[in-house]
């Protein structure tokens, strides 16, 4: 694993030191910025085959706070948390925790970060849910008796306190999955980035895991970066989002201004008129059409934009079609999602 902590001789200059003066005063008064990343650029490889993993991305998230990091497979989010924590060592840019420069002071910086990447961390299997708590806790540098009431409420929230005292290699794969967030949050990181947390889990655990990342949030101003390909987890939980796509950060928003900004449109219509032939015309047309049997004709749904939206109603006006129910569906975030990458991609 590369570390930020001793970058390599060979590695562009980092720009430390560009954003703020780094005195203790500007340090406390940045308090309210958990992190800070400017100007962050990573290239892998040479020649013609190079590939921009990040480009020139800068972002700041307020303490306190759940920021969502969505993408297309391959935009680059991996990369941008990896170089973030030291793990990846980045060309160009500037990262700081809590106004701590993480290449300048990894080890002040890191004391506050604790992440779980791909959807898992190391917990010790032969360890009890508990003692995992108690070691983790003890590797961020707390006295685990110290932190023992915090330890018993993520067990009770999280519904781990019968198991307290259970291996965790006798556990479900959903309980693992609670312990890696549980052992994530036991030393008292104030920064935790979550890589998929909700995967695999069942609704209901899903939805105690949001649940607690929001207490943990508005109660004990802990600040989490969450990247998810699960939107419902994202819309419900995060206060904003930041979309990259091709190593660029595309779109940083709140998911209120999204929703609202988006041209996209959902509609369904029933109609015994919408025969087989129609159909595909409309599917033609408009992609991700969806058909289902309606009495003798079909009820169709799709998304689209304004002028989409326009040419489907010409459409079937034309070809004499009585709109029997019509129904617009709210957009929704993969909606917001899939416009903004498409757009970005040039397909629309
Ligand atoms: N170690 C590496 N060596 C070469 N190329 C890499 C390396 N790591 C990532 N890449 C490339 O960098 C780009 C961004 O990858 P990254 O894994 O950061 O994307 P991602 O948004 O996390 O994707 P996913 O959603 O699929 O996990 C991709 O083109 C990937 O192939």
């Amino acid at each position: 694993m590369e570390s930020a902590g001793s970058p390599s001789a060979d590695a562009a200059p980092l720009t430390g030191g560009d954003v703020a003066a780094g005195t203790e005063t500007a340090t406390t008064n940045r308090h309210d910025v958990a992190v800070s990343v400017t100007g962050l650029s990573k290239r892998f490889g040479d020649g013609p085959t190079a590939v921009t993993a990040v480009d020139d991305v800068s972002f700041e998230i307020e303490t306190g706070s759940i920021v969502g990091l969505l993408g297309p497979n391959g935009a680059g989010k991996t990369t941008l948390i990896k170089s973030i924590l030291g793990m990846v060592l980045p060309d160009a840019g500037t990262v700081r925790i809590r106004g701590i420069d993480v290449y300048d002071r990894p080890r002040e910086a890191y004391a506050y970060v604790d992440a779980m990447l791909e959807g898992a961390r190391n917990d010790y299997w032969r360890l009890t849910v508990r003692e995992n708590l108690r070691y983790f806790a003890t590797i961020s540098g707390v006295d685990p008796d110290s932190v023992r009431d915090r330890h018993d409420r993520l067990l009770t929230q999280l519904g781990l306190e019968a198991k307290a005292d259970v291996p965790v290699r006798e556990l479900s794969r959903g309980m693992k999955q609670k312990v890696s967030l549980a052992s994530v949050l036991a030393g008292g990181a104030e920064v935790v980035f979550l890589d998929e947390p909700t995967l695999g889990l069942d609704i209901e655990s899903s939805r105690t895991l949001q649940r607690e990342l929001r207490r943990l949030v508005e109660e004990e101003n802990l600040t989490v970066i969450l990247s998810s390909h699960d939107m419902d987890v994202v819309e419900t939980v995060c206060d904003r989002v930041l979309i990259m796509s091709d190593g660029a950060i595309i779109a940083d928003d709140t998911v209120a201004a999204l929703l609202d900004g988006t041209d996209r449109h959902r509609v369904q219509i029933a109609s015994r008129d919408l025969d087989a032939a129609i159909v595909s015309r409309l599917e033609d047309r408009f992609a991700g059409i969806r058909v289902e049997p309606y009495d003798r004709g079909n009820v169709i749904e799709l998304t689209t934009d304004s002028d989409g939206f326009y040419e489907l109603f010409d459409t079937l006006r034309a070809a004499g079609v009585t709109l029997e129910r019509v129904r617009t569906i709210e957009p929704d975030l993969e909606d917001v999602f899939v416009d903004l990458t498409a757009v970005d991609r040039g397909e629309r």
